[in-house]
């Protein structure tokens, strides 16, 4: 397991799907010196993914040989599909990067903040359940991956209050200027901590 140091963190976006995780963690990253970590997935790809950028989208055969290689950090399977974080992915990119951030699911999401602690910090997104069907439509989801998604929605809610923030995303620039605060407060601190 990579042993996370000094003032290295991992901001964790969960919520539920299509309440604007990733939207809201590319809109602060911008801001700031942070790299995100692609996940590998045994999914298809949707009509407006890329591989390599919105996953990397491998068998199931190539997702089992990383397993036994003991390649991920972290991985789940959710509704039959695997999804894992590269472990050297996450060494990588702390190697340039003090700030590391992933979109996961809850139970991904408590396996890292078990493991890393206050070293992680779980920010949860989310939107009413309406608000997210519609948003999953517009970006033309299929009917399954939506139906699919909101099978989950109810137990992914009730892990809101696990987190250390959490935000309705209605205004998405509104919310990320307060991420981007939040993550500022973290730079402040280690300030605060290495310079005097
Ligand atoms: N505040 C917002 N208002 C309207 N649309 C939004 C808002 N935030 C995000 N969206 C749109 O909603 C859709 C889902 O957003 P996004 O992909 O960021 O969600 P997600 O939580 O990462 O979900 P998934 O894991 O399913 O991709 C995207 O088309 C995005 O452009
Ligand atoms: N625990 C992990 N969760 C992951 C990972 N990669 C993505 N996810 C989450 O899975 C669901 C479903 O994703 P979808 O793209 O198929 O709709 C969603 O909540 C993702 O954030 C991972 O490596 N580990």
């Amino acid at each position: 397991m990579y042993q996370i140091k000094g003032k290295e963190k991992i901001f964790v976006y969960t919520g539920p799907d299509g309440s604007g995780r990733k939207t809201i963690a590319k809109m602060v990253a911008t801001a700031f010196d942070m790299e995100t970590v692609i996940s590998y997935t045994t999914r298809s790809p949707r009509h407006y993914e890329k591989n390599g950028e919105d996953y990397h989208f491998i068998s199931e055969e190539v997702f089992k040989q990383m397993e036994t290689n003991q390649e991920f950090l972290e991985s789940v399977e959710i509704d039959g599909i695997h999804y894992g974080i590269r472990e050297q992915d996450i060494v990588d990119a702390f190697k340039n990067h003090d700030y590391v951030y992933l979109t996961l699911n809850p139970e991904g999401t408590e396996k890292l903040k078990k493991m890393y602690g206050d070293n992680v910090v779980r920010i949860f997104i989310f939107a009413d359940r309406d608000t997210v069907i519609q948003r999953q439509h517009d970006r033309q989801d299929p009917d399954d991956a939506i139906e699919r998604h909101m099978t989950h929605y109810d137990e992914t809610m009730s892990y809101k209050t696990n987190c250390e923030y959490a935000y309705e995303n209605f205004d998405s620039p509104q919310v990320a200027y307060q991420i981007s605060e939040l993550i500022e407060s973290f730079l402040d601190r280690n300030l605060t901590v290495t310079d005097y």
